[in-house]
């Protein structure tokens, strides 16, 4: 059956056709961002969800979403959705991290020059008929600083237009590093200096726990006298109140907002205040913006739907499709040593330590860990995917280690995986053949060449003779076919493991059969997702 995705915002109808064209069933239902109950009660119907921001894509829509695989949003923030929920339940959440910056930082310098020159009151008083030219004065800002709070995409491109417009620029950005900045044109500075010295600011920053409330009473007063702010970021990064207040006390001679603490905003202590610049959250809307958002939105879910590429994901590493099909084995194999892992412990574990050698470290690391990390924790929770797999671990106090080798003996790359828990480690590794098909290659340290079937059953003995015939006649006298039957041992007469794939799972009264016989330490059946 088609995936099936729901439209739940204004997007460009482009996204729609998009869709259509790649085959996925769509239904665009713009109304449904204000409609929060007809959403969660349709919401389980859909294997993928577009939005921009009006859609709330709150903890409670993520539970009744309970087909949910992707949540794609035509934009950039993503404080709209609940990305801990979606991670938990494994719905990958992407964004469209370029597709309207040039038209959010050219709203940015529209916004520094209405407030400059008070344009939008200067327009309403010249269509009242009234004439007041000496009403409006303005401000040159050609020589002027400018102070960019987060110098990222947009933020960069701010800068760039600042010194297109002879400013002087200066950034505070903890991220940001000295080369970035002489590319730009920009003066580094810290927040205080740049309040000290800007005549314009402008902010550029996701809304955070550190950005909330960064333009608060106190940073205000540090600023100097006359200063202008912009916010075409995020609503909330300002203290508004203050803000009201300094502007009814002349300490800051204008502002241009954007963006609102609470939004859509009715209400505001900016509102009707003079040279206080409003618009509705304009900052994307742009023919050409929401065209690019709409059109990378729907390749982006559709890719992910339809071939499992991932790209712009906020809490999955990316994947490209060619990625996809190099790395297709060798995610295949990481899940597969989580699986033995996971099923082979019963005890709470302590760390995952992952380690890549030869060829597979030079791949996509970060893709390798979730599947792993997957592998291991399906064993006790079915539910959980590659999304979500880390976030579970993590959330049990499990550390997550990974380390690389250029090293890789005989083989061109393996991959090893080792648990850790209050009473012992224990390790896997495996590597792919050229064939495409995984193998495991050591167990506890002991080197084996084992097939990875459906239905696997693993012993460990100590190695005495008589352990492959009891193995071979119990599962012939059983009606269990053998397809493949591993032997290893760590030295003669020490520490020996079998590992046989069978044609079904080897029922209950057969393991029983074998622990009976004395002649093993350990008979476990176990079980691995080859589809
Ligand atoms: N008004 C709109 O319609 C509109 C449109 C697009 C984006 N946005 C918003 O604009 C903001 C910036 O978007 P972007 O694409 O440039 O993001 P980005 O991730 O490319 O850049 C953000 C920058 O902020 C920096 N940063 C993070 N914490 C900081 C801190 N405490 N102090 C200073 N810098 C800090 C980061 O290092 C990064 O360089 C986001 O909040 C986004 O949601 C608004
Ligand atoms: O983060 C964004 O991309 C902007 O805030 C645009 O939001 P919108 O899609 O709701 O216009």
């Amino acid at each position: 059956m088609a995936p099936k995705v729901l439209v739940s915002d204004k997007l460009s109808e482009t996204a729609v056709q998009i869709f259509r064209d790649r085959g996925i069933d769509v239904d665009f239902m713009p109304e449904l961002g204000k409609d929060k109950e007809k959403l969660l009660s349709i919401i389980d119907q859909y294997d993928g969800l577009a939005i921009r921001s009006a859609t709330k894509a709150t903890e409670k829509v993520i539970a009744a979403a309970t087909n949910l695989k992707v949540i794609g949003r035509a934009g950039i923030g993503v404080d709209n959705v609940d990305i801990p929920a979606a991670s938990k339940k494994g719905i990958i959440v992407m964004n469209t991290p370029f597709g309207n910056m040039i038209t959010t930082a050219e709203h940015a310098i529209a916004m520094m020059f209405a407030v400059a020159r008070q344009i939008p009151e200067a327009s309403a008083s010249t269509h009242a008929g009234k004439w007041e030219k000496s009403k409006f004065m303005g401000v040159e800002l050609t020589g002027k600083t400018l102070g960019v709070i987060g110098a990222g995409n947009i933020g960069g491109i701010v800068c760039e237009r600042g010194v297109g417009l002879k400013m002087k620029v200066i950034a505070y950005d903890p991220f940001l590093s000295e080369e970035r900045a002489e590319k730009l044109n920009v003066t580094k500075v810290e927040l205080d200096e740049l309040f000290k010295r800007s005549d314009f600011i402008t902010l550029h920053v996701p809304a955070t726990d550190k950005t909330r409330g960064m333009i608060s009473k106190e940073n205000i007063a540090k600023m100097k006298d006359g200063v202008r702010i912009i916010n075409c970021a995020r609503g909330g990064l300002v203290d508004e109140a203050a803000l009201a207040d300094a502007l009814k006390s002349g300490k800051v001679a204008g502002a241009a907002f954007d963006v609102f603490e609470v939004e859509p905003a009715t209400d505001s202590p900016l509102f009707n205040l003079p040279n206080v610049v409003v618009t509705p959250h304009l900052g994307a809307a742009t023919t050409e913006a929401q065209e690019n958002v709409a059109l990378q939105v729907a390749e982006q879910m559709s890719d992910y739907l339809l071939t499992g590429a991932v790209s712009n994901a906020l809490n999955m590493p990316s994947v490209t499709a060619e990625e996809a099909k190099v790395m297709g084995p060798w995610v295949k194999l990481s899940e597969h040593l989580g699986a033995f892992i996971g099923q082979m412990t019963d005890e709470a574990m302590k760390e995952i330590q992952i380690t890549y050698n030869g060829n597979v470290s030079q791949m996509n690391l970060e893709a390798l860990n979730c599947a792993a990390v997957a592998g291991i924790m399906k064993a006790t929770n079915p539910d959980v995917n590659m999304v979500s797999a880390q976030v579970i671990a993590k959330e049990r106090g499990v550390k997550i280690s990974t380390t690389t080798q250029d090293k890789s003996g005989v083989f061109d790359g393996y991959v090893k995986l080792t648990v850790v828990t209050d009473k012992r480690e224990r390790s896997i590794a495996g590597t792919v053949f050229s064939d495409g098909k995984p193998r495991f290659i050591q167990i506890k340290g002991i080197n084996i060449d084992a097939e990875i079937g459906e239905h696997m059953l693993y012993t460990t003995n100590e190695d005495v003779p008589g352990i492959i015939g009891t193995l071979g006649q119990t599962m012939g006298e059983n009606g269990v076919n053998i397809a493949n039957f591993t032997l290893g041992r760590s030295s003669a007469g020490k520490g020996a493991i079998a590992l046989l794939y069978v044609d079904e799972p080897v029922p209950a009264p057969v393991l029983k059969k074998l622990t009976d016989t004395g002649m093993f330490r350990q008979v476990k059946t176990l079980h691995f997702d080859v589809a």
